[in-house]
């Protein structure tokens, strides 16, 4: 099959100023991290940021560290949310109680490890979609570091064995993105490297779309 110009997930928008942004984004999906750490947003905000700039056809995607399964679901309500990424140790049980209840898409994040394809394998009947990210320091995400992109096409394959959805996060930037496309992922997610000072910045921004439409012109050729 020829390559797909792959989903670009905008992730760890913590300011109506990044929201403004990624609704003039070419993402298809727009993430919010309810979570502990610098991206941790209130879902009553979101909702406020949402309203100012609607985000029209993109999706918007809840992120979540080992949540009790009552605050994803009133989280997913109130801000509407169309995707759900478990980002912490949450067992396949209660990915499969979360999208019982809730009626999304559920996306687990696995970090890169010896024991991913395991794991994928685990959780296939469960969830919607996968996300692998970089495991660094015992943090859960967000690092801003990337894992030894080899072991990509493994995981590309590992997707499509299952016919999920899996995204490439951790460290990716538009100076790296490059590389990254070279593997063919069928959806890149990215939050750090978006970041100046810790803000979404336009200019960045700009550089990755540029590399992702060439990209897309190359593969259409
Ligand atoms: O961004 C965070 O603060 C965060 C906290 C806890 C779990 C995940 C988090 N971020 C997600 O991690 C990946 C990779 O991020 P990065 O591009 O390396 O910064 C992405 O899904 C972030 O939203």
């Amino acid at each position: 099959m020829l390559p797909q110009t792959p989903m670009f997930k905008m992730c760890g928008l913590h300011s109506e100023n990044d929201v403004r942004l990624a609704a003039s984004s070419s993402a298809s999906f727009a993430g919010f991290v309810f979570a502990p750490g610098k991206r941790n947003v209130e879902p009553a905000n979101v909702r406020k940021w949402l309203q100012a700039h609607p985000l029209c056809s993109k999706k918007i995607a809840a992120l979540f560290v080992n949540a009790p399964v009552r605050k994803v679901i009133a989280v997913v309500e109130e801000i509407q949310a169309d995707v759900i990424q478990l980002h912490g140790e949450e067992p396949p049980e209660e990915a499969a109680v979360i999208r019982h209840r809730t009626g999304k898409d559920v996306w687990k994040a696995l970090p890169h490890g010896e024991y991913t394809h395991q794991q994928i394998d685990a959780y296939a009947d469960y969830v919607d979609g996968f996300i692998i990210d970089a495991k660094v320091n015992g943090r859960f995400g967000g690092s801003g570091e990337s894992f030894a992109w080899e072991h990509v096409p493994g995981y590309i394959k590992a997707g499509k064995a299952h016919r999920l959805p899996l995204f490439i996060a951790g460290g990716v930037r538009p100076e790296n993105v490059e590389d990254l496309l070279a593997y063919h992922p069928a959806g890149i997610d990215i939050s750090s490297g978006l970041e100046k000072d810790g803000i979404k910045d336009a200019g960045l921004l700009e550089q990755l779309e540029k590399r992702l439409n060439s990209y897309a012109a190359d593969i259409s050729r």
